[in-house]
């Protein structure tokens, strides 16, 4: 099962390799301003199966909301330690 460090290095190896099709090249390319609006699309639609969906769909809706987070972090550089530090 991959987990959210294996996700973010996945996530940095797309960002330097930029491979044909990568949805996260083309988040990246699209911007912070872009990114950070995805981000509060998918914390919305995590609040809305948190209180009326399945325990699956809340758990699809969080991993969505995490992957937007780590593109946002690869956006502005920052590292998982950047992060974890303040955990
Ligand atoms: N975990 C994710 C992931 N979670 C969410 N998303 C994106 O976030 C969007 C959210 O889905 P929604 O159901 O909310 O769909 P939507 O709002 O209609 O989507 P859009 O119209 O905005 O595309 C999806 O369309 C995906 O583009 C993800 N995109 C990629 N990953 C993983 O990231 C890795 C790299 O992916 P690529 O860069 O695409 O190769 C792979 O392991 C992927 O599995």
């Amino acid at each position: 099962m991959k987990t959210f460090d294996d996700l973010f290095g996945e996530l940095q190896s797309k960002a330097t390799e930029r491979p044909e099709g990568s949805g996260t090249v083309a988040e990246l390319d699209a911007g912070i301003h872009t990114i950070g609006k995805k981000i509060v699309e998918e914390a919305a639609e995590v609040w809305m199966a948190a209180e009326h969906e399945s325990d699956d769909a809340a758990a699809e809706e969080i991993s969505q909301l995490l992957y937007h987070l780590q593109v946002m972090m690869l956006a502005r550089g920052l590292t998982l330690a950047d992060v974890y530090r303040h955990l």
